[in-house]
């Protein structure tokens, strides 16, 4: 079977919590909310995504036939031989699909601590040393703890209340990127000023220009 990667790339975390860390990105092919094709979005659960998260063609992609054989892929992302900072954000397409303890494992084996971005549809592997969750609007949500909550916003059909009581350590709000995007920023940093068990997010990477 093996893991089917549709990139591996070195940058800095965007989004959340670990913005502006140093990380290698592990972006797993396929999702369980769309299949990543333009002609299914508006029948897709999640309608919104920004991402090509199809095959295996990007930059440092491919199938990977064990958990080492990956681990040693993202290590090799990794800018020096130093360990004492690698970190490894598994994402996707949904990661949860194919993200297994035996390659969390094999992630921990080359010194790198261990995120994950999921839309929390799937129980996570044990070992993961941060869990990021992104409810999906029309989804099941089965991830009901974890590192830090970050919704989307502002979903239809759906408000940032109803996540209040679920057993994260910090909650944010991330503006929906698309054609309203400036509203929706607008719209974001007046929720949180009225709720302040919310914070931003913002998607810093798409302002620097970088990957
Ligand atoms: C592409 S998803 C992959 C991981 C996982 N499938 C998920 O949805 O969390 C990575 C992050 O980007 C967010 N995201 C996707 N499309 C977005 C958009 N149009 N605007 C803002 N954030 C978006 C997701 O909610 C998630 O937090
Ligand atoms: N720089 C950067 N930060 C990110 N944080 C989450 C991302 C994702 O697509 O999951 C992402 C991404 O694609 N790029
Ligand atoms: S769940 Fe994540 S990867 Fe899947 S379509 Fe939505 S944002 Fe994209
Ligand atoms: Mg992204």
């Amino acid at each position: 079977m093996g893991y089917l990667v549709k990139e591996i790339f070195y940058t800095l975390q965007g989004e959340g919590s670990h913005a502006g860390r140093p990380a290698v990105f592990c972006r797993m092919s396929r999702c369980n909310l769309w299949t990543g094709y333009e002609k299914d979005r508006h029948r897709a659960i999640c309608t919104f995504c920004d991402t090509d998260f199809v095959g295996t063609d990007g930059v440092g992609g491919g199938r990977f036939a064990t958990a080492d054989e990956l681990a040693d892929a993202v290590a090799r992302a990794w800018p020096s031989e130093e360990r004492a900072h690698r970190f490894v954000v598994c994402t996707g397409g949904e990661p949860l699909l194919q993200l297994d303890e035996e390659a969390v494992e094999a992630l921990h084996k080359q010194g790198f601590e261990v995120a994950v971005e999921t839309n929390g549809t799937r129980v996570p592997p044990e070992g993961i040393d941060w869990l990021c969750v992104s409810p999906k609007i029309g989804s099941k949500l089965v991830v009901d703890q974890g590192d830090e909550l970050k919704l989307v916003y502002p979903q239809p059909g759906g408000s940032p209340e109803s996540f209040e009581h679920l057993d994260f350590s910090v909650f944010r709000l991330q503006p929906m990127d698309g054609p309203e995007l400036e509203a929706n920023t607008r719209e974001t940093v007046e929720y949180c000023l009225k709720n302040p068990h919310w914070r931003l997010s913002l998607q810093t990477h798409k302002y620097l220009g970088i990957q």
